[in-house]
C-alpha cells in the first residue's frame, strides 16, 4: 500500500540526486560515499548534454539501485517511469512537463511519487493527482538544473505550511551546509541536492556535515 507520511518525511531527510554530468568521479563510488556519509533517500537524475540513455542508462540505474538495496535506501528515478517500472524501483519523481502525475499514479501503483511544483495551484493538483511528496523549489541559485525557475528563498513552502497543508516537503536548489537549517525552518521535511555532495572532494563528510547541520537544527527548536 502507499507509504505513510511519517515513513515518506524521514526518507526525505537527506534526499541525495545524482547523475552522470553532476560529478567527474565515478558515480558508483559517490553514490557508495553519499551512503556511508548517511543519506536517507537517492534520486538517479540522468539528463542533459551528454547523459546516458538506452540501455548504458538502464545499466547504471540497476547498479546504482543494487548500492541502495544493500544499504536499503530507497531508490528513486526523475522523469523515465518505464525506466523506474522496468527495474522496479521505488517510486519516481516527475515535474510539470514531465508525464502528467495522474497517468503516472495509474502506471506505478503503490510506488513512491514525487512531484516538483513552483505554485499552489501545482501543489494542490499534485496532493489531488495523489503525490507522497512535493519538490520544491529552487530554494537558492543553483547551477545544476540548467531550465531551473528563479530563486523563491522557501517563500512557495512557508505559503504551503500556512494554508495548513502537511503533505511531505523537500526543498532542493542550491542546498549546502550552510543553508541547510534555513530550509528547515521554513517547515520542509528535508533537503535534496546534487552538487554539495556529487562536487564535493570527500562526499561521505560532505553528507555527514549535511546530516549534523540538520541535527543542529533540531537542537535548536
Ligand atoms: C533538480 C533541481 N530542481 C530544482 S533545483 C535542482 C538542482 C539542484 O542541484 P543543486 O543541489 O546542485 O543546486
Ligand atoms: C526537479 C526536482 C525537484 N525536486 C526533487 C526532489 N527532484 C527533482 N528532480
Ligand atoms: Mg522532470
Amino acid at each position: 500500500m502507499r507509504i505513510q507520511a511519517n515513513k515518506m518525511k524521514e526518507m526525505l531527510q537527506l534526499y541525495f540526486i545524482m547523475g552522470t554530468q553532476n560529478t567527474n568521479s565515478v558515480p558508483l563510488e559517490v553514490l557508495e560515499q553519499a551512503i556511508s556519509g548517511g543519506i536517507t533517500m537517492f534520486q538517479f537524475r540522468e539528463k542533459g548534454r551528454g547523459s546516458l540513455s538506452d540501455l548504458a542508462k538502464e545499466e547504471l540505474a540497476r547498479n546504482l539501485m543494487k548500492l541502495c538495496k544493500i544499504h536499503s535506501v530507497p531508490f528513486i528515478v526523475n522523469d523515465d517511469v518505464d525506466l523506474a517500472l522496468a527495474i522496479d524501483a521505488n517510486g519516481v519523481h516527475v515535474g510539470q512537463d514531465d508525464e502528467k502525475a495522474d497517468q503516472v499514479r495509474r502506471k506505478i501503483g503503490d510506488k513512491i511519487l514525487g512531484v516538483s511544483a513552483h505554485t499552489m495551484d501545482e501543489v494542490r493538483k499534485a496532493i489531488e493527482y495523489g503525490a507522497d511528496y512535493l519538490g520544491i523549489g529552487p530554494i537558492f541559485p543553483t547551477e545544476s538544473k540548467e531550465d531551473a525557475k528563479p530563486p523563491n528563498g522557501g517563500a512557495l513552502i512557508k505559503e504551503i505550511r500556512k494554508a495548513g497543508i502537511s503533505i511531505p516537503i523537500v526543498g532542493i536548489g542550491g542546498i549546502t551546509a550552510e543553508n541547510a537549517a534555513a530550509v528547515m525552518e521554513t517547515g520542509a521535511d528535508g533537503i535534496s541536492l546534487i552538487s554539495a555532495i556529487s562536487h564535493a572532494k570527500n562526499p561521505e563528510k560532505a553528507a555527514l556535515d549535511l546530516k549534523l547541520s540538520l541535527l543542529s537544527n533540531n537542537r535548536r527548536k
